[in-house]
């Protein structure tokens, strides 16, 4: 009799044996079904050995039950797997279930039945069912995502299914995807283009483990130079994954792909509708899908025969996830590719100090791309210093940021300015009582935001209305906005420049692809003349009418006293000003700032990357900060303020004490609030020769928390909130 041992998809439950039927064909990394008491659970066949746990006797074993019509996860998977589980000190079930992540794609029917409009109307029309059958309009989909996209009940819908207005389709769901050409549209490469996409082409033919840091100005055509090794996988029938930082970069990128390559890649997101998700995981699975873009969870699917990994702007922070499995897909890729053992292409103009790090020691190779394409020139960055230029009283643009927008306008060329805040204001206080507007659950204020006539939390997503009374003192019209957001930066515009057009851009507005895709479409048109912005607009974009960049408050990333505040400041305002001059016309940026002498600061202006990063790399150096050292946050969190302070006080009796590693804490977090936890947190702070996850384990491990409490590990932490 044949016994196998399960990664069972629930992280409370630990690996579980059973038996294998005769004649059932399993072998490590098939995914099954097995029964768990009265219930049915999904498990993955994990290799002998591995998996940790007492033997049971064997007549206690049960059977399993099926299994599932898709291909064994490979080895290269289930080794990246077990690495962070153990690395990130997560569930192996939690990781697992990322890899499994369309529960759709692991069984059910080959076909679906969506609905769409039938061109009928309804007998009787009520205001819901008009807008209902207004916004489906050219759409398709399962009844809760039309609810979703109609903003009515499922309900409402299903009424005008049984009027007939709204009809089902039958869709086959698993149909392949267009092949994509490697040899559609070949762009003449530049010397330096051609020279780097050689290279990397040469690593896609030796299949072997290869990470490389293409390090390229803004502009230089990094997209352009990295798709001749995909066009290479192509060709040898290798899948490949690209990985951007956020789902409004990829309108962008989806354009240009089909440009190179005659049709779109294959997407992979949070918000792809269940069928989608289920054909792509599986065409992934097969081998079908040759080119995935995607968000940071694509890097856990299961794919057939990876090739090449190439993870874009990869300095990027959201390519941390803060919750669950708390990974950074930039590392993760790296060692992805080493199990599969494939090239990975970190692309950035503005890499991560860690990752240059790695390649100024050799473990990865440097491609440089140092000067822009077509002749372009780097735009040229000059400083305003707010205490001698300031503002008039309630505003934020100085004088000279104002001549410029004005000068842009008059020879009809489009501005950007960028301030990393989202909404109007950030405080709203009540001018008679001073009663300041707090979020109930977190510990943070409330911001304004206008365009949706709400106060919002940005942390939990609470949303009220602004009261037309300050709910304290029972006043007025008392309430005043304190700071500004993108909101408010672009109503001063408004007023400076009524006849000047104005988009705001942040996630509240292109927060799906449709509306990204919506504001690209506007911008190259030339119908918008100033962008105010946040991050999300200060990479990737290609605007070649774009000649001005204003930052608004470049100083405003320095405080709070994160780790990597200086270099996220550097990369934030460098990127940003990447967006100018792309074109033709010479680009030029002002940045605003009240301490021009800080060292970032001053980098910037004289366009000093390698002292800036000189400076910082010997600052981490002497902190024993990354990539030196290393950080770990342990968080623990409670309904119950005294109960997570007290399970706090408990954990830290019973530090390790050890030289190679050091522990702060217990305090509360800065965010002592969050969604109503309260929480309290740890910092780790190691030396790299200490084995930091073994010791947190063990540490951990020793305790037990009360129900109420969790705990999370944060390792490689990027924000110490
Ligand atoms: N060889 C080429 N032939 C034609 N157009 C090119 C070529 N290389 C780059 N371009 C164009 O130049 C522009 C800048 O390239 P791209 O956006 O790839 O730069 P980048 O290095 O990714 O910049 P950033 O880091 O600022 O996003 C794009 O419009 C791109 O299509
Ligand atoms: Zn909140």
């Amino acid at each position: 009799m044949n016994r196998v041992r399960l990664l069972v998809l629930n992280a409370a439950l630990g690996p579980l044996d059973y038996t294998v039927p005769e004649r059932m064909p399993i072998e490590p990394g098939s995914v099954v079904i097995a029964p768990l008491g009265p219930r049915k659970v999904t498990g993955i066949v994990w290799d002998n050995g591995r998996l940790p746990g007492a033997q049971v006797d064997a007549s206690k074993l049960r059977p399993i039950l099926e299994v599932v019509d898709v291909p064994p996860l490979s080895q290269p998977l289930r080794r990246l797997i077990e690495w962070t589980a153990e690395y990130y000190c997560a569930a192996l079930a939690s990781v697992a279930r990322m890899v499994l992540s369309s529960g759709g794609a692991l069984g059910g029917p080959m076909t679906t039945t969506e609905y769409r409009l039938s061109g009928g109307t309804p007998e009787r029309m009520t205001p819901q069912r008009a807008a209902a059958i207004d916004a489906l309009e050219g759409e398709q989909g399962i009844i809760r995502e039309l609810a979703a996209i109609a903003g009515v009940s499922e309900g409402v819908l299903r009424g005008l299914v049984n009027q007939g207005v709204i009809e089902p389709v039958t869709v086959a769901i698993d149909r392949p995807y267009p092949a994509a050409d490697p040899d559609f549209h070949q762009p003449a490469l530049s010397d330096d283009q051609l020279e780097v996409a050689n290279r990397l082409v040469k690593k896609v033919q030796a299949q072997d483990y290869a990470p490389v840091l293409l390090d390229g100005v803004t502009g230089s055509g990094k997209t352009e130079t990295y798709f001749e090794p995909v066009a290479e996988a192509i060709r040898l029938g290798r899948q490949v994954l690209v990985l951007l930082p956020e789902i409004a970069l990829t309108e962008n990128f989806l354009v240009r792909f089909e440009k190179r390559f005659g049709t779109p890649p294959v997407l992979w997101h949070s918000s792809l509708k269940s069928t989608e998700r289920r054909r792509a995981w599986r065409a992934i699975s097969n081998g079908t899908a040759q080119v995935i873009v995607g968000a940071r969870s694509a890097l856990f699917l299961p794919y057939a025969n990876l090739g090449l990994i190439v993870v874009d702007e990869a300095h990027e922070v959201s390519f941390k996830q803060d919750d669950g499995v708390r990974y950074n897909a930039r590392d993760v890729s790296v060692m992805r590719a080493r199990f599969e053992s494939i090239p990975v292409i970190l692309a950035s103009a503005t890499p991560a100090l860690e990752s240059l790090h790695m390649a100024s020691t050799g473990t990865y190779e440097l491609m440089e791309l140092p000067s822009r394409f077509g002749g372009a020139q780097l735009p040229e960055i000059k400083l305003v210093n707010l205490t001698d230029e300031k503002p008039a009283s309630g505003r934020w643009l100085s004088a000279p940021i104002i001549r410029a927008l004005e000068l842009r306008l008059e020879k009809g060329e489009q501005s950007l300015l960028f301030l990393n805040r989202r909404g109007y204001a950030p405080l709203t206080l009540c001018r008679n009582c001073g009663h300041r507007f707090q979020c109930p659950n977190c510990s943070a204020w409330l911001v304004e935001h206008r365009l949706s006539a709400r106060l919002a939390c940005h942390h939990c997503g609470l949303e009220t209305q602004v009261p037309d009374a300050c709910p304290d003192c029972g006043e007025s019209d008392c309430l005043v906005a304190c700071g500004p957001g993108v909101e408010r930066i672009a109503d001063e515009v408004g007023e400076l420049f009524p006849e000047a057009r104005v988009a705001v851009a942040t996630s509240d507005t292109l927060g799906n692809p449709e509306r990204a895709a919506a504001f690209i479409a506007q911008a190259e048109a030339k119908a918008i003349d100033v962008i105010v912005g946040t991050q999300l607009v200060t990479k990737g974009f290609h605007f070649p009418d774009l000649t001005l960049v204003g930052v608004v408050d470049a100083d405003l990333g320095l405080e709070g006293g994160d780790l990597r505040a200086a270099e996220r400041t550097y990369q934030q305002v460098a990127q940003v000003a990447g967006r100018a001059g792309r074109g033709s016309k010479p680009g030029e940026v002002l940045i605003q700032t009240r301490h021009p002498d800080a060292p970032v600061i001053a980098a910037l202006a004289n366009g000093d990357r390698d002292a800036f990063y000189a400076a910082e790399t010997e600052a981490r150096r002497d902190a024993g900060a990354p990539p030196f050292g290393r950080w770990a946050a342990i968080i623990l969190s409670s309904e119950d303020e005294k109960e997570a302070r007290a399970a706090a006080a408990r954990l830290g009796d019973t530090r390790p004490d050890r030289d190679d590693l050091y522990i702060l804490g217990p305090a509360p977090a800065p965010l002592a609030l969050l969604r109503g936890r309260y929480r309290y947190r740890f910092l780790v702070n190691a030396r790299r020769s200490a084995n930091l996850q073994a010791t947190l384990r063990e540490w951990l491990d020793a305790h037990n928390f009360p129900p109420g409490v969790r705990v999370g590990v944060d390792i490689d932490p990027y924000s110490f909130v």
